[in-house]
C-alpha cells in the first residue's frame, strides 16, 4: 500500500516525468525508484530501500547541503523539481502538505561557480510559417533578446546562431525541431540538426506554447504593454512567439515575478561583422579549439583587461558580433585613441571602476529574491562607485567619452535608499537580524532596546546566582531547544538551591531555570521574534522599492560595461603599443609590421622566440585579392591567416591592433576553412565536413567578405584535392573578389598566378643551416620551393645516393608537371581533366609493366585483357 508521502510523490512526477524528483522529508531530500538509482550512480550516495524486499530503492541527501548535489546535476544537464514541505509540521496534525515549488533546469537556475565573463543562455527556438524565431535570456543578469530568420538559408543561419552562442538549454516544439525543419526547410535540415548536438538539454513544450494567439500575449502582458512594436518586435511574429514560450517555460518552472528581466531586444544578425559558428570556433576567439585546452590560446583571454564583470562580458559579446558600421567603430577609436594616450587619466578611469562588483547579476538576486543583506550592501557598494566612474568619464574630450557620461546613470537615489535602510555590519541572512539601521523603525528600536536590556538583565543574573550559591563557574545558556538556562557543572549540582528547577542532565552538567529566568526568556524572546519580523517586512520593502529601479540599474550596468571595455582597449593600447587601424569605405585589407595578438603574447610570456612581424596587401578591386601561401611545415603559414582575421576583427570591434600601420575596408563577413575539423566524431568523415564549409563559403561570400582557407583537398586523394582547390581558387578570383588568404601545400597551385592577374603568390621562408631548417616566418612575394621535403629527409641522414636521385626525379616531375599544368589552365576544362592526371592509364601502364609475358598462358593473358577493359569500363 502506498503511504501518503508516496501518493504525493507520484502525483508530482506525474506532473513533472522530466525532471528528478526531490522529495523534502524532514532534513533530507529523498529520491526514489529510477531517480534514486540514477542520481545515486551519478553522484556516488549510497542506495538504500523504504521497504524490505528492496523493491522502492531510494537516496537521499541533507536539505542543508543539498545545493552542491543540486548544481552537480544541473551541470550535467538534469532538470529538478523541489518536491517541498508547504506548510510547517508543527501546525498540522495530519500528513504535512507537499508542493513541487521549484523547478530547476540548467538554463534557469544560476550556477554560482560560473565565470564573471561567462553567459548562461537559455534559448528557445520557433518555427512559424516560413520563419523561425530565437530568444535568448541570461536568467542572471536579465539580458533577453530575440531574433528571427527567415527565407531558404533561415534554418542554417538560426543552428550557425546558436552553435555561436552556445546555450545550456534549448525550448523547442514538442512536434520535435527536426520534424518541422524537414517540412519548412527541406534538405538544410539534415545538416541543422547537427548544431543541436551540442546542447545538453533540450526542453520539448507542447505545440500550443509557441503560437502566436498564446506567446505574443504572454510577451505583452509581462512587459505589461500594448503592442510588441516598442521593443522591435513589431513585424516579427517568429522571434516574438520564441520569446513569448520562454516566457511561459518560466512561469512554469516557478522562477517569481523576474522583475530585472524589463525588456526584450530585438537584434539583427546582420547588424555586425557576422562570423558563423566554424570562425568562431576556428580563430579560438572566446573557447580553445579543443576543450579542455588552456584559454591562453583565445583572443577572448589576450583581450581581457577589463575590470569590471560587464566589461568582460560585453567584451565577449563584442568578439562575437564587431561593429559593421563606419561611425560607431569611428567612435569607439576616437575614444580609446584620446584614454590611451593620457595614463592619468585612463588610470583614474580604471581604478574608478574598483569597487564596481557585478551590478546585474547582484540585481538578479534581488529579483530571484536570493540576496541577503551582505548582497544588498554590495549592490549599494557598487551603485555608490558609479558618481566616481562618471567624474573620471567627464575628464575626457572625445564624443563617444561625452555621450557616456552624459547617459550613465550614478543612481544616488538608491544608493541613498539603501544606505539609509541597511546597517553597515549587516549579516549574511536577514534571519540573524541587526539588518535594519536604527532611526529607520520606531518599533524596532523599541524592541532592540528591549532585548538589550532582557540580555543585560540575564548578565546581572548571572552575577547574582553566583554570588548567591558560591558556584564562580555558574553560567547563565541559551540554546534554541530550551531557552535560557542556569548551567551548574557535575561537581557542583549539589550546592544549587532549592527554587531551581532541573531541566536538562548531561554528563558533566546539569541545566536549571527559575522563575525569574523564565520571565525574561519569554520577554527577550518575544522581542526577537517581533523584531525580526519587522526587519523582514522592511527589507521585503527596500527588495521592492529597488526593484522598481531595475530598470535603470540594468541601463546603468550596459553603460559601464561600454566604459569598461574602451578603457581595456585604451589601456592594451598604450601598454602594448598598438596602433589605431584606418577602418574605410574601401576594398583594402592591408598591414605593415603586424603580429598575431594571442602568439606574440604568448611567447613573449614564456620567453620563448619572438614574433616575427609581417606585412599584407590586398585590395578586392584592382589589386591583388587573393594571396596563395606556400611554404614548409611550421613555417607559418595558420598564424599568418588567422592573423589577417584576428586584426579585422579587431579593428572592427573599435580595439587598437598589433601593427606598425593598418588600413582595413569594412569586412561584412569572415569566412574561414582551417584545418581538420573535430566533427569526425559526428559522424562526418572530414573531407565532407571540409567541402559543406567550403561549400558555405562559395555560395555566400561576397566581394566584401575575409575568406581563409587552409590546407583545402587535403582530406581527400592528392588529384581530387588539387582539383578542387585549384577550381576554388578560380571561382573566388573569377566570380566573388573576396579578399582572400589561401594557405596550401599543393605546390601546382602557385602557377596560378600566371593565370589569374589578381592573385599573388607569398612565401613563408625558412633557412636550411647545419643544425636544420630555420624558420624564420618571415612572408615574402613569390612561391616557394619545393624542395624542403628531401631537405628534412638528408638532415634525418638519409643516403646521399637516394638524395640525389630523389632531387633527379623531382627535377623530372617538376618539369613535367609545370608543363601539363599550364596545358591545363586553359580554358576548355576538358583538357584540364584529360592532360593534367591520369590516374586510370597509370594504373593500367604499371600492371601490363608487371606481368611477365613469357610466363603467362594463353588464357591469362586474355583473363587480364577483360579485367583491364572492366577497369577501363567502371571508371567511364
Ligand atoms: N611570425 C612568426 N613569428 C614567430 N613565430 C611564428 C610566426 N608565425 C608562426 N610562428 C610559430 O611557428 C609555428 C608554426 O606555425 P603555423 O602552425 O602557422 O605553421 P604552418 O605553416 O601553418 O604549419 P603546417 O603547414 O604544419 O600547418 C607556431 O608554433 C607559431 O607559433
Amino acid at each position: 500500500m502506498q503511504t501518503p508521502v508516496m501518493r504525493q510523490y507520484f502525483g508530482a512526477k506525474e506532473q513533472h516525468p522530466d525532471c528528478l524528483m526531490f522529495c523534502r522529508v524532514g532534513d533530507f531530500y529523498e529520491l526514489f525508484y529510477d531517480d534514486a538509482i540514477l542520481v545515486a550512480r551519478l553522484l556516488q550516495l549510497t542506495l538504500t530501500a523504504r521497504d524490505r524486499e528492496k523493491k522502492q530503492p531510494m537516496c537521499g541527501v541533507p536539505w542543508h547541503s543539498a545545493e552542491a548535489y543540486l548544481q552537480k546535476l544541473l551541470r550535467m544537464g538534469y532538470k529538478i523539481a523541489l518536491l517541498e514541505q508547504v506548510e510547517d509540521p508543527k501546525l498540522t496534525k495530519t500528513i504535512v502538505k507537499r508542493d513541487v515549488t521549484r523547478v530547476l533546469t540548467p538554463g534557469t537556475s544560476i550556477d554560482p561557480g560560473m565565470e564573471a565573463s561567462d553567459s548562461c543562455w537559455l534559448a528557445s527556438l520557433s518555427v512559424l510559417g516560413k520563419g523561425i524565431g530565437l530568444a535568448l535570456m541570461d536568467l542572471s543578469t536579465g539580458e533577453f533578446r530575440a531574433t528571427e530568420f527567415a527565407g531558404d538559408g533561415a534554418w542554417v543561419a538560426a543552428t550557425d546562431e546558436l552553435g555561436r552562442v552556445k546555450p545550456v538549454e534549448l525550448l523547442y516544439p514538442g512536434g520535435g525541431l527536426k520534424g518541422a525543419a524537414t517540412l519548412e526547410f527541406g534538405g538544410a535540415s539534415e545538416d541543422a540538426s547537427g548544431a543541436f548536438e551540442g546542447i545538453r538539454t533540450k526542453t520539448a513544450l507542447d505545440e500550443w506554447v509557441f503560437t502566436a494567439d498564446y506567446a505574443l500575449p504572454m510577451v505583452r502582458n509581462h512587459f505589461k504593454v500594448h503592442s510588441l512594436d516598442g521593443m522591435g518586435l513589431g513585424g516579427h511574429e517568429a522571434a516574438g512567439v520564441a520569446a513569448g514560450a520562454m516566457l511561459h517555460y518560466l512561469r512554469a518552472t516557478k522562477q517569481g515575478a523576474l522583475e530585472h528581466v524589463d525588456g526584450v531586444r530585438f537584434y539583427e544578425r546582420s547588424n555586425c561583422l557576422e562570423l558563423d559558428a566554424v570562425s568562431v570556433r576556428n580563430l579560438e576567439l572566446v573557447e580553445p579549439l579543443f576543450s579542455g585546452e588552456t584559454v591562453q590560446t583565445t583572443l577572448f583571454y589576450t583581450l581581457d583587461a577589463c575590470c569590471t564583470p560587464m566589461g568582460k562580458r560585453l567584451l565577449r559579446a563584442t568578439l562575437l558580433r564587431p561593429a559593421s558600421g563606419l561611425r560607431e567603430i569611428a567612435a569607439r577609436l576616437e575614444a580609446v585613441g584620446e584614454a590611451a594616450g593620457d595614463l592619468r587619466k585612463r588610470e583614474g578611469l580604471r581604478r574608478s571602476m574598483d569597487n564596481v562588483l557585478d551590478l546585474e547579476r547582484l540585481l538578479g538576486r534581488v529579483a530571484l529574491d536570493s540576496a541577503g543583506p551582505r548582497e544588498v550592501l554590495s549592490l549599494a557598494g557598487t551603485i555608490g562607485a558609479l558618481p566616481g566612474v562618471r567624474a573620471a568619464v567627464r575628464e575626457f574630450g572625445s564624443a563617444r567619452w561625452r555621450a557616456l557620461a552624459e547617459q550613465l546613470d550614478a543612481l544616488e537615489d538608491l544608493h541613498e535608499m539603501i544606505a539609509l535602510a541597511i546597517a553597515e555590519d549587516a549579516p549574511v541572512n536577514l534571519a540573524d537580524g541587526g539588518v535594519i539601521r536604527a532611526g529607520v523603525d520606531a518599533e524596532l528600536d523599541e524592541l532592540r532596546e528591549l532585548s538589550r536590556s532582557g540580555r543585560q538583565a540575564l548578565v546581572a543574573i548571572e552575577e547574582r546566582e553566583r554570588q548567591r550559591t558560591g558556584i564562580g563557574s555558574l553560567k547563565v545558556r541559551f540554546n534554541t531547544v530550551f531557552g535560557y538556562y542556569l548551567e551548574v557543572t557535575k561537581a557542583n549540582a549539589k550546592s544549587v538551591p532549592a527554587d531551581y528547577e532541573r531541566k536538562q542532565t548531561l554528563v558533566n552538567a546539569e541545566r536549571f531555570t527559575t522563575p525569574e529566568l523564565k520571565e525574561y526568556e519569554a520577554k527577550i524572546l518575544t522581542a526577537q521574534e517581533r523584531s525580526g519580523e519587522i526587519e523582514r517586512r522592511l527589507f521585503h520593502e527596500l527588495r521592492r522599492h529597488l526593484l522598481g529601479g531595475a530598470p535603470r540599474m540594468r541601463e546603468a550596468a550596459r553603460k559601464i560595461a561600454e566604459i569598461d571595455l574602451l578603457a581595456c582597449f585604451s589601456h592594451l593600447a598604450a601598454l602594448r603599443g598598438w596602433v589605431k587601424p584606418v577602418v574605410e569605405e574601401s576594398s583594402v585589407l592591408e598591414f605593415l609590421g603586424a603580429r598575431h595578438p594571442v602568439v606574440e603574447r604568448r611567447m613573449e610570456e614564456s620567453g620563448v622566440g619572438r614574433f616575427m612581424p609581417n606585412s599584407l596587401h590586398l585590395d578586392a578591386v584592382g589589386g591583388p585579392s587573393i594571396a596563395l601561401i606556400t611554404g614548409p611545415n611550421m613555417g607559418g603559414k595558420s598564424t599568418y591567416l588567422r592573423q589577417a582575421a584576428l586584426l579585422v576583427i579587431m579593428a572592427q570591434c573599435g580595439s587598437f591592433v598589433p601593427a606598425d600601420s593598418m588600413r582595413v575596408g569594412l569586412v561584412d563577413r569572415i569566412y574561414t576553412r582551417i584545418g581538420a575539423s573535430d566533427n569526425v566524431a559526428r559522424g562526418r568523415s572530414t573531407f565532407m565536413v571540409e567541402m559543406t564549409e567550403t561549400a558555405a563559403i562559395l555560395n555566400t561570400a561576397t566581394a566584401k567578405s575575409l575568406v581563409l582557407l587552409d590546407e583545402m583537398g587535403r582530406g581527400t586523394a592528392t588529384y581530387d584535392g588539387l582539383s578542387l582547390a585549384w577550381a576554388t581558387v578560380e571561382h573566388m578570383h573569377d566570380r566573388i573578389g573576396a579578399r582572400t588568404l589561401f594557405a596550401t601545400h599543393y605546390h601546382e597551385l602557385t602557377l596560378l598566378a600566371e593565370k589569374l592577374a589578381r592573385l599573388k603568390n607569398l612565401r613563408v621562408t625558412a633557412k636550411e643551416t647545419a643544425g636544420g631548417i630555420v624558420f624564420l616566418h618571415t612572408v615574402e612575394t613569390g612561391p616557394a620551393s619545393k624542395s624542403y621535403g628531401i631537405e628534412v629527409a638528408r638532415l634525418a641522414g638519409l643516403p646521399a645516393q637516394v638524395i640525389g636521385r630523389a632531387r633527379e626525379v623531382l627535377k623530372v616531375h617538376e618539369r613535367a608537371e609545370t608543363q601539363q599544368i599550364r596545358e591545363a589552365s586553359a580554358p576548355e576544362p576538358a583538357s584540364l581533366q584529360m592532360t593534367m592526371f591520369t590516374p586510370l592509364s597509370q594504373r593500367i601502364v604499371d600492371k601490363l609493366a608487371e606481368v611477365d609475358v613469357d610466363e603467362m598462358t594463353p588464357r591469362e593473358a586474355l583473363n587480364l585483357l577483360a579485367e583491364l577493359q572492366r577497369e577501363l569500363k567502371g571508371s567511364a
